[in-house]
């Protein structure tokens, strides 16, 4: 794994409607993120938070299918600016969310470099809705379709050239919550998906094993994009759209430890981490010891 990691905050909340999701980068930082990862020998390079409007200044037009697009937009777009100039320095990004809206900027910046990219979307959710399907109009829900270049154009044009990753090189772990629109485009598109049913009957070990092998295969680099809700809400009670049912603590832990093992992924983003919603940054604290394990953290 690359040995110096360049940390992107973004405090992005409007994906969706809930307040307080722009402090997760800050309650990252706050549980001790930077000491663990540098007592693990990598170089740490903060490059603090990208600029995001604030909710009160962003249009939100509340009859809209694409809830504050044009900030959403904005912000994107300077994302995929810094994390692409990461990626240029050699260094691994980190990128700290913030909504799962972000995933659209972090692809954009990450898919102009690599033209086979292949992405691990560990979310309780889909993500692949689109302005027609989507039941609530929060862009969170559309951004694995974005990225799949499908969506509003002001969106999937992010960096000039769209998709940024094809269906086939897409795994999905932990989804339990999936809207018709998005189980139609899965079955379309072929998208490999984990729900909870096949990691209760499998077994987290062997899904990884086939999730790595499957990426291996076909791709030469891999995003992690971890929305914290992918966890149970019993162990990451800090998210706006909990879903019962979840990956436990321990079964997530493995996943980050076997992901370490097999040194693919090149880029992670951890993202829906809400303060106000949690219970004393434990949150958070899962969030950099899931960090710190996808790093090489071992016992002995
Ligand atoms: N990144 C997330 N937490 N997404 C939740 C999406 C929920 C729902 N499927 C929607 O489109 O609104
Ligand atoms: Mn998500
Ligand atoms: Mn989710």
């Amino acid at each position: 794994m690359m040995k110096e990691i360049s940390v992107i905050g973004v405090p992005m909340d409007l994906g969706q409607l809930r307040r307080g999701v722009d402090m997760g980068p800050s309650a990252i930082r706050y549980a001790g993120m930077s000491e663990r990862l540098e007592g693990l020998g990598f170089t740490i390079y903060d490059e603090g938070d990208i600029k995001v409007e604030i909710k009160e200044r962003a249009d939100n037009g509340a009859e809209t299918r694409l809830k504050n697009l044009e900030a959403v937009t904005k912000g994107n777009v300077r994302l995929s600016e810094k994390v692409e100039e990461v990626v240029r320095l050699n260094r691994f990004p980190l990128v700290l969310g913030g909504d799962h809206s972000i995933a659209i900027g972090t692809l954009a910046g990450i898919a102009k470099h690599n033209k086979n990219l292949g992405v691990i979307w560990f979310d309780a959710h889909g993500d692949l809705n689109t302005a027609d399907t989507s039941p609530s109009g929060n862009i969170h829900g559309m951004s694995l379709a974005v990225s799949l270049g499908i969506g509003d154009s002001s969106l999937t044009n992010i960096g000039g050239f769209a998709p940024k990753i094809k269906p086939e090189n897409v795994v999905i772990i932990g989804a339990r919550s999936l809207d018709p629109g998005e189980r139609k485009l899965i079955r379309e598109k072929g998208i490999r998906v984990y729900t909870m049913h096949e990691i209760d009957r499998l077994g987290m070990t062997r899904v990884m094993e086939e999730t790595i092998t499957y990426l291996k295969e076909r791709t030469d680099s891999v995003h992690l994009s971890l929305d914290l809700d992918g966890l149970d809400p019993d162990d990451a009670p800090g998210v706006g759209t909990p879903v019962v049912g979840g990956i436990s603590y321990r079964e997530s832990h493995l996943a980050m430890e076997i992901l370490s093992e097999a040194e693919i992924v090149t880029s992670a983003e951890f993202v829906e981490i809400n303060p106000i919603l949690d219970e004393r940054n434990k949150t958070a604290e899962v969030a950099v010891a899931l960090m710190s394990s996808l790093f090489g953290d071992k016992l002995l």
